[in-house]
This record gives structure tokens, sequence and C-alpha cells, in this order.
């Protein structure tokens, strides 16, 4: 493995109590490649992600995470890790600039705390106790947690869960901002425009395997899926699927068809998902 990949998997294996929840991934995440794991309730993105993350055990594989196997990484590692998890509960009586201070002592290099909350917008609230913060101010307080240390590589598990369209804009900047400073990213997301707006590349997960991995716009045929059109002629309503719409529109137009209720739409990157997680249950 050379130093441009940050992550590299193969043949990754869990099971619990017998039950094999994730059969055989290959994963390769380049450095400073934001990538999406998508996948429905229980596909196995949490275990894989801890697995990466050096919180759970493999039952078989190789993991390189950094570098290193995280399964036997020290210290110097993990400070060069940042993990956002699903919900952190604890300390609920410090303040947030209290609890981002705190895991800031934990980093060598760590970015100034009133940074770090200006960066996840908290201000408003970086003296309120954290058992006062909203569900959403929560989330950024995780996102916080994670990012103080500068990490080299950031876990996000499902960052945005509860945040407002607002603040999940404001997130999407944050990522793009960390990114572009060269930060490597693993996210999982249930949202596909959030997936679509921040990856460079994404796998969908489903059982255990990985059923399709590319770009947001060649995922699972993407780029070669056809269009529908759909218009009204005559005051009926129209609709055809064609691999490619210029001869069709070419034919309208020189009908004189009234095209005012024309529509052109290729498939989103929900609609690709929802096949293919349809295609593998
Ligand atoms: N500690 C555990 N003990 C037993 N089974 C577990 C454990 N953790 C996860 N599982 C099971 O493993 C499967 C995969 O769970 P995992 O949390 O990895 O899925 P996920 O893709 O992250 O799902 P979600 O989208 O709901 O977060 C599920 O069937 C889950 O019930």
């Amino acid at each position: 493995m050379d130093g441009m990949t940050a992550i590299e998997v193969r043949g990754l294996r869990k099971a619990y109590r017998g039950h094999e929840v994730v059969r055989g991934i290959d994963l390769e995440v380049g450095r400073g490649e934001v990538f999406a794991l998508l996948g429905p309730n229980g596909a196995g993105k949490t275990t894989t992600t801890e697995i990466l993350e050096g919180h759970r055990r493999r039952d078989a594989g190789e993991v390189r995470v950094l570098g290193a196997d995280p399964g036997t990484a020290g210290p110097d590692w993990r400070a060069r890790i940042g993990i956002v998890l699903q919900n952190t509960e604890d300390a609920a009586d410090l303040t947030a600039t209290e609890m981002v201070r705190h895991i800031a002592g934990f980093y060598p290099d760590s970015r100034p705390v009133a940074e770090v909350i200006g960066l996840v917008g908290l201000e408003e609230k970086k003296n309120s106790r954290i058992r006062t913060l909203s569900g959403g101010q929560r989330r950024r307080l995780d996102v916080a947690l994670g990012i103080v240390g500068r990490p080299e590589l950031l876990f996000l598990d499902e960052p945005t869960t509860g945040f407002d369209p607002e603040a999940r804009r404001h997130f999407w900047d944050l990522i793009r901002t960390l990114a572009a400073e060269g930060t490597t990213i693993l996210l999982t997301t249930h949202y596909l425009e959030e997936a679509e707006a921040l990856a460079d590349r994404l796998a969908v997960l489903a059982a255990g395997q990985i059923v399709a991995e590319g770009t947001p716009a060649t995922l699972g045929g993407r780029a070669q899926a056809g269009a529908r059109v759909t218009w009204h002629e005559n005051g009926v309503a129209r609709t055809e699927q064609v691999d490619d719409p210029t001869p069709l529109l070419r034919k309208l137009v020189a009908a004189d068809t009234d095209l005012r209720t024309l529509t052109v739409t290729r498939p989103t990157l929900e609609d690709i998902y929802l096949n293919l997680i349809g295609a593998h249950r």
C-alpha cells in the first residue's frame, strides 16, 4: 500500500453471535477523498466504520488505515483520526466550550477552541451546558469534538441527522473546507442529496456486501440511464422513456407541439440507490 491510500480494506468480515453482518468487503479510499458509505438500516455501515476506527474487532480480512492496522494501532495513530459518533451522551453538565477544550487537550496540535466553535456555528451556545442544547446543536458539538484535533482522517457517522436545512448547508460548507485542507473523510448518511453534494466517490452496502461503487454521476449506471420526457398533447399527458431525448425533442418541435409543460428528468442519485437496494433485497 502506498502513502496515497488512507483506507484499504480486503475481505473484511464480521459476525455477531454467528450471524455475519459484514460479508467480505473490499474498499479503498485515497488521501484527501470524501467517500460516502450508503445503505439501508442494518446494512453494516456502522460496524464497518467502527472496525476502521479501531473500536470493533474484525473476524477476517486485512485493514490498513493511515498505514496501520486499527486493531493494534496506538495512541499516536488515534491522534491522527477524528470521529463523530452517532451520539455522545456524557458530560451533560459541561458547557460546549468546556467540552471542546477538554477534548482538545488529548491532541498534540489541536485547533483553537473558539475557531472550532465558530466552524460548527455554535457561538451563541458556547457557554450553554450541553444538556440544554437542542438535538441539532448537540450534533454540531459532536462534529466540533471530531475536528478539534485536526484529524488527517475524519469519520462521520450520520453527521447531519436532526439538522435543520440551514444547519445542513452550513455543515456541508464545513466539510468542503476540511476536504480542501486535505482531510480524508469517510461519511455514512441516509441523505442521498448530502452524499451527492459532498462525496467524490461512494459505495452502497446491502446486507454486509458492497453492491455498487462509483462517483455520484456514475453510480449504478447513472451516467447511461435514460431520460423521462413528459409533455401535454391536446390536453392529454404524454410520457416517454428514452435513452437520448434529442430526437424526440426535435420531432416535437418540428411538429409545432405546445411544449409549455415539457419536462426532461434523469434519475436522481436516490432513484439509482433505491433501484440498487431493491435488486439486492
Ligand atoms: N453489538 C452488536 N451485537 C449484535 N448485533 C449487532 C451489534 N451491532 C450491530 N449489530 C447488528 O449488525 C447489523 C449491522 O448493524 P450496523 O449498525 O453496522 O448497520 P448500519 O448499516 O450502520 O445501520 P443504520 O443505518 O441503522 O445505522 C444489524 O443487523 C445489527 O442489528
